[in-house]
């Protein structure tokens, strides 16, 4: 890992919802349309996530050929997508709507289409709106990482934030 990636000294850890999903239990898309996680995105990746102990989420998708960049590898925005999608997930333990500020991405090893994606992550801590997240991606039969990723995701307002693009909840 080549990061210079390091965490706020005032940083704290943050209290699981009380309302969160129980570990092992699915965690729910957070919108229908969304390219990550929706039901109703057909052309996105799918992503499913099962809640963990404390605050971590594990989450996986299959690498379809749609998703190549290099021959016969996935493309590396496709992965990082994974990251995104999969830390933004892991935010949801919190209960707070969240957006990403800062994402970053060390990509250790090439990722074959047809693999199943797998990524580990969890809430390394907040201060004040900010939660710091960080995680690995596997693919099945790899003992190390193939991909390492670490994020900012800052809480927001979903109405304000939101405010200027309403039009899109209703016509798609
Ligand atoms: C609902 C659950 C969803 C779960 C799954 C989601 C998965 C997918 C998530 C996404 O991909 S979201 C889409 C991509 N992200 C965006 O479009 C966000 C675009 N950026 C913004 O809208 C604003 O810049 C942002 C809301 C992130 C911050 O603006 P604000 O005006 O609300 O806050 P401000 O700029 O004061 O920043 C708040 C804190 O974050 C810090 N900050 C903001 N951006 C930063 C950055 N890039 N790097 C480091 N720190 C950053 C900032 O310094 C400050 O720190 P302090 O509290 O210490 O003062």
């Amino acid at each position: 890992m080549s990061s210079t990636w390091s965490l706020p000294a005032d940083i704290e850890i943050p209290v699981r919802h009380p309302m969160a999903p129980e570990p092992g239990a699915q965690m729910r898309e957070h919108w229908e349309k969304c390219f990550g996680c929706g039901s109703d995105q057909p052309t996105g990746l799918g992503m499913t996530f099962i809640a963990g102990e404390g605050l971590t989420v594990e989450a996986q998708f299959d690498v379809a050929h749609r998703y190549q960049g290099g021959p016969g590898v996935i493309h590396g925005g496709i992965l990082s997508t994974g990251f995104d999608e999969a830390m933004g997930t892991c935010c949801m333990l919190l209960a707070n709507s969240v957006v990403t500020a800062h994402l970053e991405v060390d990509y250790a090893r090439p990722i074959v289409l047809g693999s199943t994606l797998k990524f580990s992550c969890r809430i390394d801590g907040a201060v004040r709106r900010k939660v710091y997240s960080s995680a690995e991606a596997y693919v099945d039969g790899s003992n190390a990482p193939v991909a390492t990723a670490r994020a900012l995701f800052v809480q927001i307002d979903m109405d304000q934030h939101f405010k200027d693009t309403k039009q899109f909840i209703d016509h798609f």
